[in-house]
């Protein structure tokens, strides 16, 4: 057994001409709340997919809890939960009767935390799932996974369709696991909010890759936003160290700028510029900036 959750090394997968990951390299160790974040089409649920061998790799090689992805026995498949935005659940089965199965699969079967967070919805035991709304349908999948009390939970954005109280319970859940028992939960969410409230590792993904990995505070202190003023003409956006985002604004020029520090004092210095001032981002902004940055915008010429 190694200390890793998950490990894959130079991991493609294409689909025809595009590229969902390009020679990904990670590793992920074994305990604390993982999220991964990415613009749409980033390559994270196709990173779930090949890990849980639920899809092939075109190259490159992973590993989950140890082994390879494509040779996991039903041992540790029932080690892992899985929990992806279909919730894909037999709509024709009665609550009570898939809970029961899944008790069943699962000796460390949680009985407190299934009602702790099923508890939120309105959900008879009676009622057969396809009946069940699509936010009672997440609901009830969160609580079967987290009372599995599995040794990895990797989850496809879980909160998806959560009203505020049914996200707060779910992440008090994820908190629980995670922190008192010991658990690894990598999940990849939309929702930096939750990111900054229960992520221990922050990862961000770009176009199949890896791009940073971190605790989500020292992500968020590498990013600054400074405000200057800059005399003459304004410098082009790759000559300032750093830079994710300029904007102009009452003549001053607002920047926010990743690992800039020393490199972008002495860009300012050079220019005559003067610093209003240099204030800290919230992990929101952060993120939003880094992703904004290499984010695809329409081809505006390509009529
Ligand atoms: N079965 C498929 N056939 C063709 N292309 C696919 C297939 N699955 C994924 N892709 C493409 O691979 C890329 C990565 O998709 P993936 O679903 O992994 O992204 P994601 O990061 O989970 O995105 P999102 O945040 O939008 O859910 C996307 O460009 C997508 O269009």
């Amino acid at each position: 057994m190694n200390d890793l959750a998950i490990a894959t090394d130079n991991l493609s997968k294409h689909y025809g001409r595009k590229r969902a990951l390009n020679r990904l390299t990670v590793e992920i160790p074994r305990g604390g709340i993982h999220a991964i974040v990415g613009s749409n089409g980033a390559g994270k649920s196709t990173l779930f997919r090949l890990l849980l061998g639920l899809a092939q790799p075109s190259s490159g090689r992973s590993q989950i809890l140890g082994r390879d992805s494509g040779a996991l026995t039903p041992e540790l498949r029932g080690r892992i939960g899985f929990v992806n935005e279909e919730h894909t659940l037999p709509d024709w089965m009665r609550v009570e009767a898939v809970k029961a199965m899944q008790q069943r699969l699962y000796p460390q079967w949680r009985e407190d935390i299934y009602r702790e967070v099923l508890g939120n919805f309105d959900v008879h035991p009676d009622q057969r799932v396809g009946e069940l709304s699509r936010g009672e349908r997440a609901g009830f999948n969160l609580s079967l996974a987290l009372a599995q009390s599995p040794e990895l939970l990797i989850l496809d954005e879980p909160t998806l369709g959560l009203d505020v109280i049914a996200k707060r319970a779910f992440l008090e859940a994820l908190m629980f696991i995670g922190a008192e028992q010991g658990g690894t939960i990598i999940y990849c969410s939309h929702q930096m909010e939750e990111i900054e409230r229960v992520a221990d590792n922050l990862l961000i993904m770009e176009r199949g890759q890896l791009r940073s990995m971190s605790p989500p505070d020292e992500f968020r202190a590498r990013v600054g936003y400074w405000i200057v003023d800059l005399p003459g003409n304004r410098p082009a956006n790759d000559e300032i160290p750093g830079l994710l985002q300029a904007r102009r604004i009452d003549d001053q020029h607002h920047l926010m700028v990743i690992d800039a520090g020393e490199h972008l004092q002495q860009f300012l210095r050079e220019r005559g510029a003067r610093v209003h001032s240099r204030q800290a981002v919230s992990l929101d902004q952060a993120i939003i900036g880094y992703l904004a940055k290499n984010h695809r915008t329409p081809d505006r010429n390509a009529r």
